[in-house]
């Protein structure tokens, strides 16, 4: 999770031509001749003896409010006292009419702060919590003087008077506060450490004051002021800090501490007559688990998916630690429901794909049985149900769904085999449409040579009917080793090794040497089986056959030999790529029929490899549809 600042645009009214509500416009100018007064309320400003708090001081007065002007006097780096400070402050507000009496207790000393307003006017309904000093100094010379007395004026000095105003506010059922922040504090500035840190320490003050002080109508804002004053006048550039007139923000604070002023919890930036709210907005975040069942995750699988977590687009900002909290239930909740990492894909097929498709894994007009695969006006052309593998492959091929599994976040393509699959088929399947595929990772293990990433997918039609199931392994080479568990979780589909006895029946299908040529114009056109540098890459001599090409074959052999080429009795399929096939070899399918399950094992013929092991076909009834 990450959070920023973000500012948002400063308001302007703005008049345009057109209609115009004329009884609109006479009850905006009645409310701007009506002054927002304080008579009746008595206002405490520390620091206010120059700059920002003179100001605030000053406006209080004029508007009725009866104000403390409390200043201790020193220098702006917080050494010595006097009481002139304060006092011409005073004389000001009473030359302009109004009523005031100086302070010149410490902020530290909070409580006889406020006691001044109790004992000269009995109550105490605004606090600006202003005074403030420097001390200058990069990290590496802030001593623990530079630290604490800066922490202690700003910080406690804000914590100290609040806390004596406290009680009094309760009471009336009535406050205003202010925090003073700074854009120091916000952004962080060179040399300021101890300056900046007090700076954000008022802004978490003020936001747990606002809520405190809520049922009590005490609201409790920040202001985030840049002005020329004493303090800043050193660090200014004079082209600033001419414009940056202190008595330019007096009238937002002011604002603030009006009783028609709904704000509680709020930022409000101001300079150079401009004023603007500042938000803590939220990232959307990125999930670190899989499901709720997986109960780590590791430093490797955040930094892969760093850019996701720092990923600040659509942030928002929340109003309350409660949906914070809340947010995080979302997230538990979405993950028990595994609704976390999905992905989506659309696959538009037709009929010219699904022949394709079947001359690519073999299927010939030589064999009479294959022309409903092969010819669209064939009585009963359909699908060879293999075929829809390819809406589930195409959606890992075209995402990132395997790599973002990995700690590193990536799979290179050269690297990356095709491990186990498995399909099954859920309704009728059509001869064309547009299908949706929902995606998502399902278990990662740590095999030692490779990483293997168990993606489900689920393929839909545009009516949102469930057509096909797919669950495919892949076998990332060197990416193993890091650190993650080997056995897989409930639900990985596992493979079935054919019974102890010898097959019941065996089928050859020789693959051409430009199987793979014409197999990847069904989708997957990795390089790996055409391209002999790209093979090379992956340690291959030379390119070689698709993994769903030999199970198509596979399929294939199955049907003809116990389905009557029949594509509706096919159910499912599950198999183990255990080895490579060179386009070109010689496929044998052993076979062995176990009920409506037929066990099958694919090898190749030249070499005696064993390429597929521990596959299954599920039928349906086969008396039934035969
Ligand atoms: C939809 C998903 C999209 C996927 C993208 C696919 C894109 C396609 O374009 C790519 C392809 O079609 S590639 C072609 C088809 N696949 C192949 O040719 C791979 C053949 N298999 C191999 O070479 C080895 O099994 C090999 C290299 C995979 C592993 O061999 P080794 O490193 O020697 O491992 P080994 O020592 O035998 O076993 C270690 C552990 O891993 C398990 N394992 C082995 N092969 C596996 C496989 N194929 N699938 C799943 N798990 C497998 C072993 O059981 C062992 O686990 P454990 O130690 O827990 O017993």
């Amino acid at each position: 999770m990450h959070v920023y600042v973000k500012k948002s645009c400063g308001n302007q009214l703005q008049f345009t031509s057109g209609k115009c509500d004329l009884q609109y416009l006479k009850a905006i100018v009645s409310k701007m001749a009506e002054k927002l007064r304080f008579d009746g309320r008595v206002a405490v400003v520390t620091g206010a003896g120059s700059g920002l708090g003179r100001e605030y001081a000053l406006l209080f007065g004029s508007r009725g409010a009866k104000v403390v002007v409390n200043d201790l006097g020193g220098s702006f780096h917080g050494d010595g006292a006097s009481k002139r400070a304060a006092d011409i402050v005073v004389d000001e507000i009473r030359a302009q009419g109004g009523t005031a009496v100086a302070d010149y207790n410490s902020v530290v000393d909070g409580s006889k702060v406020i006691e001044t307003a109790i004992n000269n006017f009995g109550r105490v309904d605004i606090l600006v919590n202003n005074a403030g000093i420097l001390r200058d100094r990069s990290i590496a010379k802030t001593s623990d003087l530079d630290w604490d007395l800066i922490n202690a004026v700003h910080l406690k000095g804000s914590f100290k008077c609040t806390q004596a105003a406290w009680p009094y506010m309760r009471k009336q059922n009535y406050g205003r506060i202010i925090m003073t922040s700074s854009n120091s504090g916000i952004y962080g500035n060179f040399g300021q450490a101890n300056y900046s840190a007090a700076k954000m320490g008022l802004v978490g003050l003020a936001n747990t004051v606002a809520i405190e002080g809520q049922k009590n109508n005490i609201h409790c804002n920040v202001i985030i002021p840049t002005a020329a004053s004493r303090m800043t006048e050193d660090i200014l550039p004079d082209i600033l800090f001419n414009e940056l007139k202190p008595h330019l923000i007096a009238p937002v604070v002011v604002y603030l501490c009006h009783e028609s002023c709904k704000d509680n919890g709020s930022y409000i930036e101001s300079a150079a007559g401009w004023a603007t709210k500042l938000n803590i907005v939220r990232g959307k975040g990125c999930v670190l688990r899989t499901s709720i069942d997986q109960t780590n995750t590791t430093p490797e699988y955040v930094q892969s998916v760093w850019a996701k977590i720092t990923d600040m687009t659509d942030a928002k900002h929340l109003d309350t630690i409660g949906q914070a909290s809340g947010s995080l239930l979302e997230v538990l909740e979405k993950l028990k429901e595994g609704k976390f990492g999905e992905y989506e894909d659309t696959f538009k097929f037709s009929n010219k794909d699904l022949i394709l498709y079947a001359l690519g894994i073999g299927a010939s007009v030589k064999n009479e049985n294959d022309l409903k695969f092969l010819y669209e006006n064939h009585p009963e052309f359909s699908a060879i149900p293999s075929y829809f593998v390819l809406p589930g492959l195409m959606l890992c091929m075209t995402t990132d769904i395997v790599g973002s599994a990995l700690p590193s976040g990536k799979a290179h393509l050269s690297n990356i085999l095709h491990g186990e699959q498995y399909l099954e088929i859920c309704d009728d399947i059509p001869t064309s449409g547009t299908l949706t595929t929902i995606g998502k990772v399902f278990d990662v293990m740590d095999k030692g040579s490779g990483a293997l990433v168990v993606t489900n997918t689920d393929t839909y039609d545009e009516s949102g009917r469930l057509l096909v199931k797919n669950q495919s392994s892949t076998f990332i080479v060197g990416a193993g080793n890091f650190g993650g568990k080997k056995t897989p979780i409930k639900g990985v589909i596992p493979i079935v090794n054919p019974p102890n006895r010898s097959p019941d029946a065996t089928c050859h299908y020789k693959t051409s040497e430009d199987q793979a040529a014409l197999y990847r114009l069904s989708g997957d056109l990795n390089p790996l089986h055409i391209d002999p540098e790209f093979a090379a890459l992956g340690g291959f001599k030379t390119p070689i056959l698709h993994g769903l090409c030999s199970l198509g074959f596979s399929v294939r052999a199955i049907l003809a030999q116990y389905a009557n080429n029949n594509a509706s009795l096919f159910k499912a399929v599950k198999l183990r790529f255990s080895a490579p096939v060179i386009p070109g070899q010689t496929l044998k399918i052993d076979m062995w029929k176990e009920g409506k399950r037929v066990l099958f094992t694919t090898t190749v013929v030249e070499t005696g490899t064993k390429a597929i092991i521990g596959g299954y076909v599920d039928l349906k009834d086969i008396a039934a549809k035969l």
